[in-house]
């Protein structure tokens, strides 16, 4: 947050003084005004709490507090640090015949009656958890709709970790830019709907990006005239095993619709695969043997044969993505095992795998997959760091990092994804674009992003058990729509 800090600062110094609030303000009391006229036709006479902390996040929400009450809303604000309430807004409320309490008692009452209530307790100013006398807003059961003011107050702007409790808010109004934590769980699941306001703010270079439709059909690619399968590129499968042929054909599917000119696979369930896809390449052996491909992927499944499979990989000169039971074999080999390698290596863990992975970059036992899932920012970029790799963290949430310190974290998806195999696809996707040429983060995010529609598709709405084959099937029809202008 220290960017958008600055490039605030640098803004403000040219405008006359609080300018930025009044806009930030403004913008908020008009999404209010519209969600209490949604649920109660009017905002007249309707019932507003404003919890205001001792910052300029408590600011914000006492202007758009002073707009509702001209507009006949009965405002209560209540004071969480009275002696350090924002004296403009606090100025602003009183004026407009808003009523204010510093009493915890009083305010919780009014919290839990109103129609509609400002988080206002602290924005991107806060650190560490949601202090004492805020702790029991967040508890406290209500009847009205939260709007968080920038952020929902215990939610770390930077990483989306909650460490404490924090309010859950029904709509988000954030100021100037997306902060990372609400797009990364847990963070994005307290702010409900999020809603960008302008305020004029000149956006930072990002930390952290979400692709959208336009980054992705640009990133996709498309045959040209002169292509040959060869040319779009051929992606090698190591995967499936005697136990689990089924990811063998999963990660398959997810390779045929990625993009390269061709799939070849090795491995023990061979003959599945080509009944099922006869339009796959099979070869005898290990990728040492198989013949030449742009990029490799090891592990869906892998079994018996992953350890032998991984090495062959990774001695190669092409980019490899390491997922599953290849994640496993690498947590035991260390981030050594890549030293050597001339291209890039993807890796593809879920919580548990990242969990064996770190254990395998720091010696020592295994962190709990919990606790990485609550801090998924800081566990992708320590795993790229660690690897020297590319990680796609997969989750309610998934985040790509690139070694390089770009992250990117992805916008679409659906729950119904956690469905077995879903992830094998998803690897099949990603390597297929690896072998069609895009480098890693391009490969995983775009990879991330088509799997996340294809799985909201093949779900439907709103919304019905699906499978990872579904998922497959409906990847033609998202890479289209994604290149639908
Ligand atoms: N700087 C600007 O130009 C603008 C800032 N805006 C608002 O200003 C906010 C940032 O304001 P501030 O820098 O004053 O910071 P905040 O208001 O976010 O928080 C700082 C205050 O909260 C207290 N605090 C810190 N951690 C806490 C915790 N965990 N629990 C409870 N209290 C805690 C601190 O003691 C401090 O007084 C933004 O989020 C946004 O809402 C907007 O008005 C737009 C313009
Ligand atoms: N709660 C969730 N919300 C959204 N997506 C999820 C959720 N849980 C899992 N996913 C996604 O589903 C896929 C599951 O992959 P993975 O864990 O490898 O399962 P499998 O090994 O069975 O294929 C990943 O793409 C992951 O990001
Ligand atoms: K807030």
């Amino acid at each position: 947050m220290e960017t958008v800090r600055a490039a605030e600062a640098e803004l403000m110094a040219r405008l006359p003084e609080g300018t930025l609030m009044q806009r930030a303000a403004a913008g908020l009391a008009a999404t209010c005004a519209r969600l209490l006229t949604g649920r109660r036709g009017r905002v007249y006479g309707s019932r507003v709490t404003v919890l205001a902390g001792s910052g300029d996040n408590g600011g914000d929400a006492l202007y758009a507090g002073a707009a509702l009450a001209r507009r006949g809303a009965r405002v209560t604000a209540v004071l969480l640090v009275p002696e350090k309430a924002h004296p403009g807004g606090l100025a602003a409320l009183r004026a407009a015949r808003g009523r204010v309490t510093v009493e915890q008692e009083v305010g919780l009452a009014d919290f839990s009656r109103a129609d509609l209530v400002l988080d206002g307790i602290v924005g991107i100013g806060g650190r560490g958890g949601l202090r004492p006398e805020a702790q029991p807003y967040a508890r406290a059961a209500r009847r009205g709709a939260v709007v968080a003011v920038d952020l929902p107050s215990g939610v770390d702007a930077d990483t989306g970790e909650v460490p404490g409790v924090a309010l859950r808010a029904d709509v988000t109004v954030c100021f100037g830019t997306y902060k990372p934590g609400l797009l990364i769980d847990p963070g994005a699941s307290y702010a409900g709907a999020v809603q960008l306001v302008g305020i004029g703010l000149e956006p930072p270079a990002a930390e952290v990006t979400a692709l959208q439709h336009a980054d992705v059909a640009a990133l996709l690619p498309v045959p040209g005239a002169e292509s040959d399968k060869y040319r779009r590129g051929v992606v090698g499968v190591a995967a499936g095993s005697a136990t689990y042929p089924g990811a063998a054909l999963l990660a398959v599917a997810g390779a045929l619709h990625g993009g390269a000119g061709a799939v070849r696979y090795v491995g023990t369930a061979a003959e599945e695969v080509v009944r099922r896809f006869p339009e796959v390449l099979v070869t005898e052996g290990g990728p040492a043997g198989a013949g030449r491909v742009q990029a490799w992927v090891v592990g869906p499944g892998g079994g018996e044969g992953v350890r032998q499979a991984l090495a062959e990989a990774l001695a190669s000169d092409v980019p490899v993505l390491v997922d599953a039971d290849g994640l496993t074999e690498l947590g035991r080999l260390g981030p050594d095992a890549l030293a050597g390698r001339t291209a890039p290596t993807l890796l593809t863990p879920h919580t548990g795998e990242a969990a064996r992975l770190l254990a395998g970059a720091g010696g020592g036992t295994p962190p709990a997959a919990d606790d990485l899932a609550a801090s998924r920012l800081a566990t992708a970029r320590r795993l790229a760091a660690d690897y020297r790799a590319t990680v796609l963290l997969k989750g309610s949430t998934t985040v790509v990092a690139d070694p390089g310190g770009a992250v990117r974290v992805n916008p679409t998806g659906t729950s119904w994804l956690a469905t077995a195999g879903s992830g094998d696809v998803l690897a099949g996707l990603a390597g297929s674009l690896l072998a069609a040429g895009l480098a890693p983060l391009d490969a995983a995010s775009a990879a991330a992003y088509l799997h996340g529609l294809a799985g909201r598709e093949a779900a439907g709405e709103p919304g019905a058990p699906t499978t990872a084959l579904a998922v497959a099937g409906a990847l033609p029809a998202v890479w289209r729509a994604v290149r639908t202008p």
